[in-house]
């Protein structure tokens, strides 16, 4: 299994958000899906180590995300669907600092990445001054430095145009082959196109009750 995360229990301020969630994902690509507020991010935070949980445990790639935290953070990456990058950076600087901090090599797949999404004219573009969508276009390609078994993102669809959202569903679908990718997202053409397996997170009894259902049948385009 790439992600393995058992009876884990999140709370925020005073609400408890999971209390004895569990899931165990391998290969694929998933569409995390729920209505408002059911703690989609809340999720994809805490199975990333960006949320702390207060019990349970969690490996990625057979690593445990507290107790062997350094090879199990090199083991996934994670886009958020805010822009967290400082201010000042570029976009080159972006990628540098993520290929220096992953110790990584110049990765021809990032470089094809960057030409696909039509990101050369803004390598010397500040974060502060970029357009929304072109910010989270360097957020995905600095997530696929060093080839991560785990890839998760936050609503990866929005902001991007049309040429954009086809390269990635089609590089998605190649990197699904091997690798696990967990997207949340509300786009039904993006889970089409990328021909994700659907999971529904849903409260059971209570608020921090929560279950995921699992659409065995996957949407084809
Ligand atoms: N920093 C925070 N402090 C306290 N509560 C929070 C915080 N962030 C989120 N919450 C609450 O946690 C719950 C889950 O939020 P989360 O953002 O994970 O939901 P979501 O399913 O991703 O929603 P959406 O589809 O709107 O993005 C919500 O009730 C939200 O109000």
């Amino acid at each position: 299994m790439i992600l393995r995360a058992e009876n884990i229990c999140v709370s925020l301020g005073k609400q408890m958000i999971f209390n004895g969630f569990s899931i165990s994902l391998d290969k694929g690509i998933y569409a995390l899906r729920g209505a408002n507020g059911v703690g989609k991010s809340t999720l994809l935070r805490t199975l990333t180590g960006a949320q702390p949980v207060s019990s349970g445990e969690i490996w990625i790639d057979g690593k445990h995300l507290i107790r062997e935290r350094l090879p199990a953070l090199k083991r996934l990456s994670y886009v958020p669907d805010v822009n967290e990058v400082y201010p000042f950076m570029t976009g080159q600087d972006l990628l540098d600092f993520v290929t220096s901090v992953r110790k990584a090599e110049n990765s021809q797949q990032v470089t094809l990445m960057t030409e696909h999404f039509g990101l050369r004219p803004f390598l010397s573009t500040r974060f502060d001054t970029m357009s929304f969508g072109t910010a989270k276009k360097f957020l995905i390609c600095t997530a696929f430095i060093n080839s991560p078994s785990f890839l998760v993102m936050d609503e990866p669809s929005n902001g991007l145009d049309l040429v954009s959202l086809t390269y990635l569903s089609e590089t998605l679908k190649t990197w699904a082959q091997d690798k696990l990718i967990l997207v949340a997202t509300h786009d039904e053409e993006f889970i089409s196109a990328t021909g994700a397996t659907i999971l529904e997170l849903k409260e059971r009894h209570q608020k921090s009750d929560k279950t995921l259902i699992l659409h065995q049948q996957t949407i084809v385009p």
